[in-house]
């Protein structure tokens, strides 16, 4: 990011880093958790497997993370449906390109569409359904290597705070699903929750997930 001081354009690549680094966490947790109120089963499924890995000591924990292979599905589904920076970051061509019998020229800008990408139904099984357990069968990576699945882009300007952006997402989300019960508030149901996005940096819900917490019964 790039502000005007004094007429002068001084880069603050610190703000890139701020931002890059708590906006993208916080709408993946909003996105998951409202996906998990859609499906209760899911939610469950997840829940379980939090508590136990949490035991006697009743938290989840760093060390722990290695363990929560159901949640980490969970991350994975969030993200594909919902990657936080839909359009990835603007990328320009450096040379004369032949890519796949196209010309790309110098200069040309390229814009990656990392949301139409992970829904698009010739690389994935029903993409709108919402559906963790298709990471048991599909080894599919979303560290770069694997294109159908890019929340975090891909090559050499691949997103660098990954591994501390994907640490942080698990621990609060497994901490929130093992304090809390969670409900919609005014019985809404399930199938009512409004899911639509508002695009942006970083596209978020359009409307705030609003949820109801409850200690659960010791
Ligand atoms: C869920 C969490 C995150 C997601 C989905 C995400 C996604 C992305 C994406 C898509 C890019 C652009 C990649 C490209 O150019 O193709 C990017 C770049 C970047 N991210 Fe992240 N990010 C996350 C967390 C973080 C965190 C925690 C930090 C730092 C603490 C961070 C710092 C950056 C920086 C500095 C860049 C620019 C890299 C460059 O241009 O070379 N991100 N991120």
């Amino acid at each position: 990011m790039e502000a005007v001081i004094g007429g002068a354009r001084v880069a603050l690549p610190w703000l890139d880093m701020f931002l890059g680094g708590t906006d993208t966490s916080a709408v993946t947790l909003e996105w998951g958790m409202a996906e998990l109120m859609r499906n209760p089963a899911i939610r469950k499924k997840a829940q379980e497997e939090v508590r136990r890995i949490a035991g006697e000591e009743g938290r989840v924990e760093e060390k722990d993370i290695n363990q929560l292979h159901y949640l980490k599905m969970v991350i994975k589904e969030t993200l594909r449906m919902h990657p936080p920076t839909t359009l990835l970051a603007p990328h320009e061509c450096m040379r004369d390109t032949k890519l796949q019998g196209y010309d790309v020229m110098a200069k040309t800008m390229a814009i990656i569409n990392a949301w139409a990408i992970g829904r698009d139904p010739r690389s994935w099984d029903r993409p709108e359904a919402f559906c963790p357990e298709r990471f048991e069968v599909r080894r599919v990576d979303f560290r770069g290597s694997s294109f159908e699945l890019i929340p975090f882009g891909s090559g050499r300007r691949i997103c660098p705070g990954m591994a501390l952006g994907l640490a942080g997402i698990e621990l609060a989300f497994a901490n929130i699903l093992c304090h809390f019960d969670w409900d919609l508030p005014n019985g809404t149901t399930p199938e009512e929750l409004d899911m639509e996005e508002r695009f942006g940096l970083s596209t978020r819900r359009k409307k705030p997930l609003v949820l109801v917490a409850a200690i659960p019964p010791s």
